[in-house]
């Protein structure tokens, strides 16, 4: 088990970039940390690799604090974004090096470069030099330097960033391949929150170097702990719309900036209220673009008339951007049930699955 406690990092004892981080890594576990470009993912990564100093905290592996261990000494392998791979070696020797400055058995040496290339299908480019490879093959030859080290953890830092879209999905199940079968604990660092849903058995989202919300995937997209959160993690974006309350009749009521649209809240919605017995006068409403469907004329309700001002066709599905005051809304819908009449039509929102937040410090009001 891999425990990180009060983590700090600071340059300089001025600039600080991760602040009080605390996480625990159960053995097996595939670990994602997601956050914003420059909130200290990498930063937090290399500090587990050894990579970088620690300036406060403990850094534990099954109860020992390593966090003033040589990288070499930690069981831990880091597969890079650019891959590092020595570009005047060949894929053979570029898996070996490791061990051969370590002065292992040329034999053992072989036997786990030709194994790890098995693994790895890259038994047939062992000759070829990383130029000659495509952008997978290089990952991949990354990932085999990582297997070869005997490693217990693996840390990636943003792996895939560097391949276009389809090798970044199909390389994307191969490193959940990758950690099952090295039955090892991975963590794994990027900013791409489809990789994070995807990828996770435990989801970190970190902002500005400090934790906002670790959960499961689903636990984070259905129940996002703060509005940062829930824009954050699904996509398109979930809409963040600034609302008043009113408190009647025994219910609570959202009014849309320039009475675009009023409806009362549904039960589920206003716990803050029945059981926090919290009455704000404002919040901001949270739905996610698959929420705001069209309206049908089964449903009853929560339903408001919007100017489509363009359409984004995505084959089986089509997005939208809705005019509401001066703002825009995304509604994602099934490409067959695109409105005839553009300029008016009329949009269901399904207010059950939608979120309240805290106008002023962004917290899920229910949670
Ligand atoms: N040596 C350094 N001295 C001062 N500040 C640094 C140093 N190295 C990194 N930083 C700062 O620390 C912050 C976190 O950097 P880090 O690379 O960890 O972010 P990141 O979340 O991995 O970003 P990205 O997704 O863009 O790679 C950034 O603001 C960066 O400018």
């Amino acid at each position: 088990m891999l425990q990180l406690k009060n983590i700090r990092k600071s340059y300089d004892n001025k600039l600080t970039i991760i602040n009080n981080f605390n996480l625990d890594i159960n053995p097996g576990e595939f670990v994602v940390i997601v956050g914003p470009s420059g909130c200290g993912k990498s930063t937090l990564l290399r500090m587990v690799a050894g990579l970088e100093e620690i300036t406060s905290g403990q850094l534990l592996l099954n109860g020992k604090d390593i966090s003033t261990f040589e990288p070499s000494k930690r069981e831990v392998a880091m597969v890079f974004q650019d891959y590092a791979l020595y570009p005047h070696m060949n894929v053979y020797d570029n898996l070996a090096f490791g061990l051969m400055i370590k002065k292992v058995d040329p034999a053992i040496i072989k036997e786990k470069v030709l194994k790890a290339a098995e693994i790895l299908d890259l038994t047939t480019y062992l000759e070829r030099k990383p130029s000659d490879l495509s952008g997978g093959q290089r990952q991949r030859v990354a990932m085999g330097r990582a297997i070869v080290k005997d490693a217990k953890i693996f840390l990636f830092d943003e792996p895939l960033s560097n391949l276009d879209a389809k090798l970044r999905h199909k390389m994307r199940a191969e490193i959940k391949k990758f950690h099952i079968d090295q039955k090892g604990t991975s963590i794994y660092v990027t900013h791409d929150q489809l990789e994070a849903l995807t990828l996770a058995d435990k989801l970190v989202i970190i902002r500005a170097g400090v934790i906002e919300q670790v959960g499961t995937p689903q636990e984070v997209f259905n129940n996002p702990k703060n509005s940062f959160v829930g824009e954050f993690i699904g996509t398109p974006a979930m809409n963040l719309i600034e609302v008043d309350l009113e408190y009647k009749d025994g219910g609570v009521y959202a009014t849309g900036r320039n009475q675009a649209f009023h409806f009362k809240l549904p039960d589920n919605k206003t716990k803050f209220h029945t059981e926090k017995k919290k009455s704000p006068k404002t919040a901001v409403l949270g739905i996610r673009p698959t929420d705001i469907i069209l309206h049908t004329t089964e449903e009853a309700g929560w339903n408001a008339k919007f100017e489509v001002l363009f359409t984004e066709l995505l084959g089986h599905e089509a997005n939208l951007i809705l005019k509401y005051g001066n703002e825009e809304l995304t509604s994602l819908i099934p490409a067959m049930h695109m409105p005839k009449d553009l300029k008016s039509a009329e949009f269901y929102f399904k207010l059950h699955f939608a979120h309240l937040f805290d106008s002023i410090s962004g917290e899920n009001l229910n949670l």
